[in-house]
């Protein structure tokens, strides 16, 4: 008999369902994606750290997992809140079932509750903390006290909480069905990325095209990463508010008055702006799907993406050298930075997908295409 479970949101709604995960209290920003699929990707993403995550798709478990299928060494969301959990899961390469994972991995989580009606709340009122309680006789004006006393992501400097401890090298190739992941021996350019909560799909899709990478923690400083004579320097995604992350605005600054190209995803492309003079701001209820559109400004295409942040680079707040390449087409917002004095861009969603489409997976050959004109064969 699976234990009942109560979500208790700041404003004081409640949703009473079932524990699927490990027995306990969380609390965090409940936020809400509308990915159908990827839910492990979805877990094991550092970005998501102090993060409750609202699945909107109904069924999630149905494929169990797998071991190949995770983004970091671990779980970081902060809870697991979906509609309904299948009893099997059918999939070759599953090794356990959800329900399994996340009592293995600690996580506190809630199913069989109102899905539609806690997005409805988050997309009006905005994203807020909650707290999932487990267990008979819950305190449910308890919980929503634990959910208040979140405060707020904005402020929140959580990079340099959840980086590597020390620098590792990263060899890993994107996997192949039948043949899993391999190995890049013959790079041809050497990239050192800063790990602000790094996805390995990322790093995968850079060994994949060439690159050896070197991970170097949040902190390190601009001369100790040239230092390593990179061929380009790439800033990670990561979870938290940009804006606190000072020391990495200070390196991407350094990095910049050199000719070394520079590539950011979503933390990254914020820190980015952030360096380049622009302001970031916290936004309502965010973007975390793998099916928002974005229009590559330049070309006119428009690709399904993979989205994942919180914040965004306010678009008005832009010095004279960095252009918009990329925008919304949900709500206008800047998906896409690049500085037209330097080889340095970013995106704000995710190019590596995992989960997603690979619609913007270009993005990666641009990087390539940077480091290799200023560093011919
Ligand atoms: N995926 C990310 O890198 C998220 C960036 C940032 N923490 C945000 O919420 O906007």
């Amino acid at each position: 008999m699976s234990k009942p479970a109560l979500l208790a949101l700041a404003d004081g709604t409640l949703f009473h369902g079932i524990s699927i995960g490990t027995d306990g209290t969380t609390i965090g920003e409940v936020v809400f994606n509308t990915a159908m699929t990827g839910y492990q990707e979805i877990l094991t993403d550092p970005s998501y750290t102090k993060q409750m995550i609202t699945l909107t798709y109904p069924h999630i478990g149905n494929y169990g997992v797998s071991p190949e299928d995770v983004e970091s060494h671990s779980v970081f969301a902060a809870g697991l809140i979906i509609r309904d959990l299948p009893l099997l899961h059918s999939n070759f390469r599953a090794d356990m079932s959800l329900g399994e994972y996340l009592v293995k991995n600690n996580v506190v989580a809630i199913a069989d509750i109102d899905t539609r009606k806690l997005t409805r709340i988050l997309r009006s009122k905005g994203a807020q903390p909650g707290c999932i309680v487990t267990g008979d006789n819950i305190d449910a004006a308890a919980a929503v006290e634990k959910a208040k006393s979140f405060g707020s992501m904005a402020g929140q400097d959580l990079a340099k909480v959840v980086t590597c401890k020390e620098s590792f090298a990263w060899t890993k190739r994107e996997w192949k069905l039948g043949a899993g992941y391999s190995e890049q021996t013959n790079p041809k350019f050497h990239v050192v990325a800063y790990d602000y909560g790094v996805k390995y799909n990322i790093l995968r899709m850079l060994a994949e095209r060439g690159c050896k990478l070197t991970v170097v923690p949040a902190q390190t400083p601009a001369a100790d990463v040239l230092a390593l004579k990179p061929d380009g320097v790439f800033l990670s995604n990561g979870p938290g508010d940009p804006e606190p992350c000072d020391y990495a605005i200070k390196a991407i600054q350094a990095i910049l008055a050199t000719d070394v190209p520079v590539f950011g995803i979503c933390l990254g492309h914020q820190l980015l702006g952030l360096a380049s003079g622009a302001k970031t701001s916290k936004m309502k209820f965010g973007h975390h799907g793998a099916n928002h559109p974005v229009q590559d400004l330049a070309s006119k295409h428009v690709m399904i993406t993979s989205q994942n942040h919180g914040f965004q680079v306010d678009e008005t707040s832009l010095p004279t050298n960095v252009k918009v390449t990329h925008r919304s087409l949900f709500d206008g917002t800047v998906q896409g930075i690049a500085l037209t004095d330097k080889p340095a861009f970013s995106f704000q969603g995710h190019p590596e997908a995992s989960p997603g489409p690979n619609d913007v997976a270009y993005l990666f050959d641009k990087f390539i295409a940077l480091m290799a004109e200023r560093k011919p064969a």
